[in-house]
């Protein structure tokens, strides 16, 4: 098992109140899955991945990634496990206008100090994966919304994490560079990494082994 999260209880402060999100969330995640979770706007699904990614804590359950419990880290150690296991993409993609592609993906190497000759060779190997070699002097802002996403895909995988966590991840895009993207998800899946997607659209879950659907605060499955 990679990731179990056993009876994970968020709430989130609401004016004088606080409301609950999640309620006894259970959910086991296999090293290599992928996993779609669904569900209506508001139920809670980002805040669901965020909880996985380590960016936010909750009040109750546990957290277990492959033998740590993650629940019991400090906020600094947590950033750590983030750092080392975990690559976020995002529907908005959040990447630095003021710098061009190549840059774009070096930056979680740069964190890590990785030296300049192996970051080169590494972010040439993904720009070449994805198909965008060509952009690499591009400026972020003179790219389509495809492009963007690859990069956006391109700097979450180029430090090799071990879960993908991605929220919405086509949900801006046409017919035909969703698909693209989806083949960009399969290989990525055939490689052996653990996927996990949050999505309504019924397209990019049935790419996914198991589809489980966000509701009454607890995931029920789906299908397989
Ligand atoms: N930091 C926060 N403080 C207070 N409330 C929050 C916070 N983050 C999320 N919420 C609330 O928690 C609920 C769940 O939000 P979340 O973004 O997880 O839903 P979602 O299922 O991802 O929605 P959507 O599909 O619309 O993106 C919403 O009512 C939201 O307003």
């Amino acid at each position: 098992m990679l990731l179990e999260l056993s009876r994970i209880n968020k709430s989130f402060k609401n004016g004088k109140n606080r409301e609950k999100i999640l309620e006894n969330l259970n959910l086991k995640v296999f090293k290599g899955e992928s996993i779609a979770i669904k569900g209506k706007s508001g139920c809670g699904k980002s805040t669901l991945l965020n909880i996985l990614g380590g960016l936010i804590s909750f009040e109750e359950g546990e957290m277990m990634f492959d033998g740590t419990n993650i629940s019991k880290l400090t906020a600094n150690e947590r950033a750590e496990y983030r750092r080392k296991n975990v690559a976020f993409v995002t529907q908005n993609f959040h990447l630095l206008d003021d710098r061009n592609v190549f840059d774009n993906i070096a930056l979680p190497l740069q964190y890590i100090r990785m030296p300049k000759k192996e970051i080169k060779s590494r972010v040439e190997e993904v720009m070449c994966d994805l198909e965008i070699q060509h952009t690499m002097k591009r400026n972020i802002l003179t790219l389509s919304g495809g492009e963007r996403q690859r990069v956006a895909i391109a700097r979450a995988i180029v430090k090799e994490p071990s879960i993908l966590l991605a929220d919405e991840p086509t949900g801006s895009l046409d017919e035909k560079t969703e698909e693209s993207i989806l083949t960009i998800f399969d290989e990525l899946h055939h490689k052996g990494m653990t996927l996990i997607i949050v999505t309504h659209d019924d397209s990019v879950s049935s790419h996914c082994q198991h589809v489980y659907e966000l509701h009454h605060k607890k995931l029920n499955y789906v299908n397989s």
